[in-house]
C-alpha cells in the first residue's frame, strides 16, 4: 500500500517538522492544537528519543494536544508551574500579511491564545493554502461563547453584521462542545474583517463571550510550507 502523503499534508509535515527543529534544550514549549501541529509534537518527541534534544516541557493547548504529547513521550507541565513560555508552536486557519491570524478551525483557540500569547517567541505553522490578504474571506470566525448566552451573543453578533451559526459536532448528535465544556459560533463578515484588532475587543466585550480566535499582534515567526515542483519546501515571514 502506498503511504504517498497528499500535497497539503505534505506541506503540513514539512513546515511542522521544521519548526520543531527551532526548539532547543531546556526549553519550555508551548505545543499547540490541530493536524499541522501534530507533525512537530511528533517531531520534538522524536528528537527527544535521539537524544538530540534535551530536558523540555510542554504546556499544551488542548486535550489533543495533552494526548499527542503523551504518545510521543513529551513532559508537561502546566502555566502554574512555569514563570515562562520559550517557544509556542501552533497552526492557523487563515494568516494575513501582518501575520494576524483566525484560529479555532478545531475549537481550541481560548487555551492556544493563552499559552501562545505568553511565549517569547511564537511560531505558526501553516500550509501555503492558509495565507490571505484579508482575515475572514476564506473561514468563518470562531467565538467560544458559554452556554446559556448563546441567543443574546448570536443577536449581538448581528447587531455587528455578521452572520453567525453554531457549531455542530460530526459523529456527534448536537453542537461542539470545546475543552471548557462551552458551544461555538462560528460568525461569517460578507467582506471579510475591515479591522481586526478592533473586532477581537468589541467580541470579547460582549457578556458570555469567552474568547475569539481572532490572533492581533500575537505571532513573531509565520513558517509556511509550500510545494513547488513537487517538492516541499519551508519560507518564512
Ligand atoms: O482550534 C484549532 C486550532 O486553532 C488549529 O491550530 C487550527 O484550526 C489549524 O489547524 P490545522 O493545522 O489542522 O489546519
Amino acid at each position: 500500500m502506498s503511504t504517498e502523503l497528499d500535497p497539503t499534508t505534505l506541506m503540513k509535515k514539512q513546515v511542522g517538522e521544521a519548526a520543531a527543529a527551532r526548539v532547543q534544550s531546556g526549553s519550555i514549549v508551548g505545543l499547540g492544537t490541530g493536524s499541522t501541529t501534530a507533525f512537530a509534537i511528533q517531531a520534538l518527541g522524536e528528537r527527544l528519543k535521539s537524544g538530540d534534544l534535551k530536558d523540555i516541557k510542554g504546556v499544551s493547548t488542548s486535550f489533543q494536544a495533552i494526548v499527542l504529547a503523551k504518545e510521543y513521550g513529551i513532559p508537561l507541565t502546566t502555566l502554574d508551574e512555569v514563570d515562562r513560555i520559550d517557544i509556542a508552536i501552533d497552526g492557523a486557519d487563515e494568516v494575513d500579511p501582518q501575520k494576524n491570524l483566525i484560529k479555532g478551525g478545531g475549537a481550541a483557540h481560548t487555551q492556544e491564545k493563552i499559552v501562545d500569547a505568553f511565549a517569547d517567541q511564537f511560531i505558526v505553522v501553516v500550509d501555503s493554502g492558509k495565507l490571505v490578504d484579508k482575515l475572514g474571506t476564506t473561514f468563518l470566525l470562531p467565538v467560544e461563547v458559554i452556554p446559556m448566552a448563546m441567543s443574546p451573543v448570536m443577536k449581538a453578533i448581528v447587531a455587528l453584521g455578521g452572520k453567525p451559526q453554531l457549531r455542530m459536532g460530526v459523529k456527534k448528535a448536537g453542537p461542539v462542545i470545546t475543552d471548557q465544556g462551552n458551544f461555538v459560533i462560528d460568525v461569517k463578515f460578507d467582506a471579510g474583517i475591515d479591522n481586526p484588532a478592533e473586532l477581537e475587543k468589541t467580541l470579547n466585550n460582549i457578556p458570555g463571550v469567552l474568547e475569539n480566535g481572532l490572533f492581533v499582534g500575537v505571532a513573531t515567526l509565520i513558517m509556511v510550507g509550500e510545494v513547488k515542483d513537487g517538492k516541499p519546501s519551508v519560507r518564512e515571514f
